[in-house]
């Protein structure tokens, strides 16, 4: 099958979020075809002896001869397929078997009644997630996903369920906000990619409110119960982002384009009831019986037969995570562009020094 123009962008995607660098000979070879699968055969002058770097890379495009742009476009996408699985294949059973749950006091995971219970345990800040608990997710995530447990259920310690991104994760890096950024765009990948290919059902229970991403992933989750305290608020434009976690997918196909514009663009904040009416939540619950109604519930649920829930979790994904992924990659390069512009940098600040200003 030829590669189309939406697969040579996705390769053009993917390329910037290539975690080991592919040396350079491969890089000259991409942009080769690169430039044979958009200018066609070489058409520049030939660069100086001395212009070593030029000269490398007109010699690679010229050797490619009157190679026709289709065959230059299918290469280079091959080329990128090739380079993602044999250095970063997806997110899960990619790291090595040895590796061991972390003990982590930001992120508890506990195993009971067959469920995993994952739990944003960082009240004094709202359970905003450092980097090191998107890692710490995807951990406990690939191992639940082979464990003898049933399902896997995710929760809030304290008034909040996780007020999204830790909004200081990049302002000590040492690396410059270009490179803070592309690490950011790789660890995004891979922590969405471990919900999207997570096998087992995948609750949420939203003791509290949730913000930015802590709410577009509920977009991959197989069910949401929603304490009436909870509230649901994806603030980007006022952030200068945009949303992650596949929700510019998953929000307007569950509740419209409409009412996921309200939500994605104007951040309108939703209480637990407005976001059942938009088929964001399974149910809502009073917070007097909350926890006990759906612990109960959730008890009976993982004592249904886990390999048919599975197999009927894989039915209902399977058709659409190729689409998934790539709504995921082009996110990611999205915000690797993004992060460094001076939309995200105010609003950071004004996050960072509110409390200053509020005692001026
Ligand atoms: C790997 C890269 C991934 C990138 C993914 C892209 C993800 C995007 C998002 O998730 S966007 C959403 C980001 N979150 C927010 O914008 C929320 C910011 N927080 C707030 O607006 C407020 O703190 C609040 C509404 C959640 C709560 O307000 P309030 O009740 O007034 O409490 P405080 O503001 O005093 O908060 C208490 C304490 O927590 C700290 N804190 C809260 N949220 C965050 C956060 N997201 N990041 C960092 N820190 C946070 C807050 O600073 C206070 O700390 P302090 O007591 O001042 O030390």
């Amino acid at each position: 099958m030829r590669a189309s123009q939406q697969d040579f962008e996705n390769a053009l995607n993917q390329v910037k979020l290539l975690k080991k660098d592919p040396g350079n000979e491969v890089k000259l070879r991409l942009y080769a075809l690169y430039k044979q699968a958009t200018d066609g055969p070489c058409n520049m002058p030939k660069p100086g002896m001395l212009d070593f770097v030029n000269k490398a890379k007109w010699d690679a495009w010229n050797a490619l001869g009157s190679l026709p742009k289709e065959t230059a476009r299918q290469n280079y996408v091959d080329l990128v397929s090739s380079l993602s699985s044999s250095s970063e294949a997806p997110s899960q059973g990619k790291r090595g078997a040895d590796e061991k749950a972390r003990e982590s006091k930001d992120i508890l995971v506990t195993s009971e009644d067959g469920i995993t219970k994952i739990t944003f345990n960082r009240p004094t800040k709202k359970n905003a997630i450092t980097s090191q608990m998107y890692r710490d997710i995807i951990l406990a995530l690939k191992n639940a996903s082979t464990d003898n447990t049933v399902m896997a259920v995710f929760t809030g310690t304290g008034d909040y369920y996780c007020s999204g991104n830790d909004l200081t994760n990049f302002t000590s890096a040492t690396g410059g906000i270009e490179e803070a950024a592309s690490n950011g765009a790789v660890l995004l990948r891979d922590f969405v990619n471990s919900f999207i290919d997570f096998p087992k059902p995948l609750v949420a229970v939203v003791n509290g409110p949730a913000v930015g991403i802590s709410v577009t992933l509920l977009g991959l989750f197989d069910g949401v119960f929603a304490s009436d305290r909870a509230t649901f608020h994806t603030p980007f434009s006022q952030l200068g982002q945009s949303p992650e976690a596949c929700s510019s997918y998953t929000f307007p196909k569950m509740m419209g384009s409409a009412k996921a514009a309200e939500m994605l663009l104007f951040g309108k904040k939703l209480t637990a009831r407005e976001a059942w009416a938009q088929g964001l939540v399974t149910e809502v619950f009073p917070e007097s019986t909350f926890e006990t109604e759906v612990w109960t519930r959730l008890k009976t649920y993982a004592k249904l037969p886990p390999n048919v829930m599975r197999i009927s979790k894989e039915l209902i994904r399977k058709h659409e995570k190729q689409k998934l992924y790539t709504v995921n990659a082009e996110k990611c390069a999205a915000a690797l562009e993004r992060m460094p512009r001076e939309e995200y940098a105010k609003a950071l600040r004004n996050f960072l020094f509110r409390k200053a200003k509020a005692k001026l």
